[in-house]
């Protein structure tokens, strides 16, 4: 079983300006984990601080490993793998192709240039966990918005990531992309750390099961969904009133 994500009064500065001011949160394998917040209240930037991309000081640990100070390449090889928030996958390239790029850095680089003969098994499990399997030949350029978002977590999977940082995974998709990427988080998250970066409360409502609120840097709320519904100051913060998050 994966280890637990803890990250521990996180703190990120950008010339003066504290844009993480010393936030705390975890994440378990088994929960769908949300990180919310307005825009500006710093849930990429503890993301690109847990991955290496920015400089942050107070701890982020998987297991016993301390991720924080750690270059890039050494978290990644750990198991903590993200998307971004534009797709960033070669369109120029077929489904299997980018997939084999993914798993590339499992085998020997002799064998890559070697003929295909069949797809690889984590391939083709990461094709199925997707629904990408009947795109194996579609060049990523044409895929949907939803597909290409799918094979950035197809990769991630290919790469037998532990931990996957999704920065908000269902910006620009239609409703059934949305459902069906909420289902593929549940299925993936059963054994993987899965931390979710959104704007989209409907989607939070429907599958989160813990949520971190963040404002201006810091934890303004945290627990599950009904928790942070029911808390006036998150309702204060997203429009300032009680039905700024509806329930159902
Ligand atoms: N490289 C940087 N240099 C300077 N300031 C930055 C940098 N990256 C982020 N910031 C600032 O830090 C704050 C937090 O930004 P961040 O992108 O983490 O917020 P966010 O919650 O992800 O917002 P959004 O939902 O709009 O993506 C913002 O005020 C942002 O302008």
């Amino acid at each position: 079983m994966t280890d637990a994500l803890v990250v521990t009064d996180l703190r990120v500065e950008f010339s003066g300006f504290v844009a993480v001011g010393g936030v705390s949160f975890d994440a378990y394998p088994g929960e769908v984990r949300f990180l919310i917040g307005p825009n500006g209240a710093g849930k990429t930037t503890c993301i690109d601080a847990v991955t290496g991309l920015a400089g942050g000081t107070g701890s982020a640990r998987l297991g016993g490993k301390e991720l924080l100070g750690r270059p890039v390449h050494r978290i990644v090889r750990l198991g903590v793998g993200r998307t971004f928030q534009t797709a960033s996958v070669f369109d120029e390239l077929t489904v299997l192709q980018n997939l084999d790029i993914a798993a590339g850095r499992h085998r020997p680089a002799i064998s890559l240039l070697r003929a295909r003969r069949g797809v690889d098994p984590s391939i083709e499990r990461a094709l199925e966990e997707t629904g990408l399997a009947g795109e194996l030949a579609t060049p990523a350029g044409i895929l949907s918005h939803g597909q290409k978002q799918w094979l950035e977590i197809a990769m991630l999977l290919v790469q037998d990531a532990k931990v996957l940082l999704l920065d908000e995974p269902v910006a620009g998709m239609s409703q059934d992309e949305r459902t069906a990427t909420g289902e593929l988080l549940q299925r993936i998250a059963a054994k993987r750390i899965v931390l979710v970066v959104e704007h989209d409360m409907d989607f939070m409502r429907r599958y989160a099961t813990r949520v971190t609120v963040l404002h201006q840097g810091r934890v303004l709320s945290q627990g599950t969904v009904a928790e942070v519904q029911a808390d006036p100051q998150v309702q204060e913060v997203y429009l300032g009133t009680a039905d700024a998050i509806p329930e159902d």
